[in-house]
């Protein structure tokens, strides 16, 4: 048989219309797709060319249905559409396709299709998300920009028309559903307010071809990252089976698609706000990394993130894209663990027990109280010690009188370094006597370990390149292990929350090689204490560096009110420079987040589990709460045991259990996504804390520091929700709500369930 020859593709959006077909329709196309890919010409298939039509085919999926298809060349073919065999033939004249002179993606458009979308949304609705109320004849959304604007930006020329006729969001939301992706993402953004020129910079430039269009090479245009499509059989079969069927798998965004292939020279970064596909383009990038490699039996790939739920999170979603195939190249570990690895890897007699912070802080505490010292508080000393002596690996007195304290908050004489420095001294002699270790310590002795193998290796390959090349050198390090790098390629998630240590390990696990190292992380998402400069610590990613912008996650109303949380605050790059949100957006729409004050925390609590019984249409387990402490969050679980509502607590291991919704406190929330969400004790005192607050007078910069991070965890927990956000308190509102709640009074947040 000849299969190798034929390809069939699916485009992006044609999965929208197969998935509403009835199942045994599916279940033809899938056999159908075989049968094209043995032969086209099959009679069974009746594949003819449309009426005076050069590239638009149908061919026969079962006796009802038609596909629609796109030859590209000889036997290159593109399913654009599946349709019942009555439409086909009838308006072929509304079925429009060509290639983008913008961004060179092959685009498909079925007029009817489109217009009887925006027709069902033209009904009287309530007034929806962000808009204001509709006056009775509403000039058209568009009317400030000319055709050629619009076609400038990328929006799809057959859809130009319609555009025009649009004057609700409703309508508009009808649109973008069936249009092609850029026209939607232009179209919204330019509703919400964003300017011609602010369009063009974050919506169209990082999709738009770099060279010239041919506008006739099909073929051309299905390889551009802009042309969203997916040949395998697997990704098929998946669009086929249901609503969740993974379209991150096959559909990635042009600016996703990008990332992944892009040959960089050095190490790379990704940014981006919340739910924008960071990890997913993590995963892609892991398997491009894997595609690349020659063929063998090790794990030259390393993929990592902060900690153990995410690791295991990672495994997960890696084996879903690329099966046992794909693990069996690459090593999946959470960035303590590979570090604890290293220690115990050098030092097999190292039985320490090694603790968390919040125990480490007790044993401060502790050590503080026996020493009847008032003058320092324990967090303020962790801190120091963690950051600065550990995190710069200052090895003496006078090497901590000259580091740096960028960022540390208030200065201090050298008097008081040098107080600190001997209380320092004392903590780690008394871990040392209880047996423990921190992971800051860890991470620090990992990197110092990794660095001196690395010196090994440098050393060893420098000797061989003056013995000519010639491999007689012993190449054998103290364990007999062959001496080489561990990984080929790194791949890091959740780049914003490592510490120090961490970095320079990894850099020292790698070859300064081109694609060794490949970051993801969102700095407005930071939630532990750990600030760096990358470029400080060996990785160097200056000029390739890129951020993603379209959330898949949020809708367009969330991702606004997190973003109030925000406000005023600003945030690095990882490498000393600052990084915005700028363009961030979504195309998902739905209701507006709610805000629910009470008088005090019982009445609150109980209003939470109102909510949650108005919320019975959707399973538990898609719903989450969030509160700012554990003792909430238990409380929260007592008020919702007596209203005979499941719940599951989320420990630092994940959910333990697996009905009922989930109650945690912000820092469990990273990396997870609900259809639902409930934040629950923004109060003024809790978010941010009390002690906080305080700071303010005597700390200021410690202050900015900590309300910062606070404003962040708010951040977090406000964009795991996919449809919905409910927000409570109770007295003071959160000052960070500030924004949300002037909106509210505004008028421009919604009433629904207002408390
Ligand atoms: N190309 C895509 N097509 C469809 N869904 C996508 C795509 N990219 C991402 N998603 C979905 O968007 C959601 C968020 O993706 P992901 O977790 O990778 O975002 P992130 O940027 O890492 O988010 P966060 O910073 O909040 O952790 C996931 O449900 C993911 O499946």
């Amino acid at each position: 048989m000849n299969t190798a020859r034929v390809t069939l593709r699916l485009l992006d959006k044609a999965d929208k219309e197969i998935l509403r077909l009835p199942r045994a329709v599916k279940g033809a196309l899938y056999d159908f797709q075989h049968k094209f890919k043995a032969n086209p010409r099959a009679t069974g298939l009746a594949l003819k060319q449309l009426r005076g039509d050069s590239r638009l085919w149908s061919a026969r999926v079962n006796d009802e249905y038609r596909a629609l298809l796109l030859r590209l060349s000889d036997d290159d073919w593109l399913i654009v559409s599946v349709k019942h065999r009555k439409e086909v033939y009838e308006n072929l004249d509304r079925l429009s396709y060509g290639i983008n002179q913008v961004t060179g993606a092959i685009e498909y458009v079925d007029l009817q299709v489109v217009e009887e979308s925006v027709l069902r949304r033209s009904a009287p609705a309530p007034a929806a998300a962000a808009a204001p109320p509709e006056p009775a004849q509403a000039p058209p959304l568009f009317a400030l920009f000319t055709d050629q604007q619009l076609i400038g930006l990328g929006v799809a020329e057959p859809l130009v028309p319609v555009v025009r006729t649009l004057t609700t969001e409703e309508q508009l939301l009808g649109l973008v559903e069936y249009a092609p992706q850029l026209t939607g993402e232009i179209l919204l953004s330019l509703f919400d307010g964003k300017s011609y020129d602010e369009v063009l910079e974050q919506v169209t430039a990082p999709v738009a071809a770099p060279e010239p269009v041919d506008t006739e090479d099909f073929q051309a245009a299905a390889e551009r990252p802009a042309t969203m499509v997916t040949t395998t059989d697997e990704a098929l079969r998946e669009a086929l089976e249901g609503k969740d069927f993974g379209r991150w798998k096959v559909f990635l965004h042009p600016t996703q698609a990008k990332l992944v292939e892009r040959d960089y020279s050095g190490p790379a970064r990704v940014g981006g706000g919340p739910g924008t596909g960071k990890t997913i383009v993590a995963l892609h990038r892991v398997r491009h990394l894997v595609q690349q490699l020659p063929p063998g039996r090790t794990k030259p790939v390393l993929l990592t993130t902060y900690n153990k739920n995410l690791a295991a999170d990672l495994r997960a979603r890696l084996m879903e894209l690329g099966g046992e195939e794909l693990l069996d190249r690459v090593e999946i570990s959470h960035v303590d663990q590979l570090a604890l690895r290293v220690v115990r890897e050098a030092e097999p007699g190292n039985a320490k027990q090694t603790v968390d912070d919040n125990q480490v802080l007790r044993e401060w505490r502790a050590m503080l109280d026996e020493l009847g010292e008032s003058a320092w508080d324990a967090e303020f000393l962790h801190d120091e010690w963690t950051q600065v002596i550990l995190g710069q690996a200052v090895a003496s007195r006078t090497e901590y009188f000259r580091a740096r304290r960028a960022g540390r908050g208030r200065n201090i004489t050298r008097a008081e370094r040098a107080e600190i420095w001997q209380l320092a001294e004392k903590f780690t002699q008394r871990l040392d006597r209880l047996g423990r270790q921190t992971w800051a310590q860890v991470a620090e002795r990992a990197a110092r370990l990794e660095m001196e193998r690395e010196l090994r290796i440098l050393r060893v390959e420098k000797q061989r390149e003056q013995a000519g090349g010639r491999d007689n050198v012993h190449l054998q390090d103290g364990s007999a292990g062959w001496l080489r790098y561990r990984y080929r390629h790194i791949v890091v998630d959740e780049a914003q929350d490592l510490r120090p240590g961490h970095w320079k390990m990894l850099r020292a696990m790698v070859a300064r090689d081109r694609n060794d190292i490949f970051l993801v992380g969102d700095t407005h998402q930071r939630i532990y204490n750990n600030q760096v400069t990358l470029g400080s610590l060996g990785v160097n990613i200056r000029g390739r560096s890129a951020k993603l912008t379209l959330s898949y996650r949020t809708t367009r109303q969330i991702l606004g009110s997190a973003l109030g949380v925000l406000e005023g605050e600003s945030f690095d790059d990882l490498d000393g420079d600052q990084e915005s949100l700028g363009g961030y957006r979504s195309v998902l729409s739905g209701g507006r987040p709610t805000l629910h004050p009470s008088p005090d925390w019982d009445s609150e609590r109980a209003a939470v589990a109102e909510l949650l019984a108005e919320w019975s249409d959707i399973p538990l387990e898609q719903i989450a709460i969030c509160v700012p402490t554990n003792a909430m969050a238990q409380e929260v679980a007592v008020t919702l045991a007596r209203a005979g509502i499941r719940a599951v607590e989320i420990g630092p291991d994940g959910p333990r259990g697996d009905e009922g919704v989930h109650i945690g406190t912000m820092f469990r929330f990273k990396g997870l996504e609900y259809q639902r969400m409930i934040i629950a004790g923004v109060s003024e005192g809790l978010v941010p804390r009390e002690a906080v607050i305080q700071m303010e007078r005597s700390d200021a910069l410690r202050h900015r520091r900590e309300i910062q991070r606070a404003r962040s965890l708010l951040f977090v927990a406000a964009t795991r929700s996919r449809d919905a956000l409910a927000i409570f308190w109770h007295g003071e509102p959160s000052r960070f709500l500030g924004p949300l709640l002037q909106a509210e009074k505004s008028g421009c947040v919604g009433a629904a369930g207002r408390g």
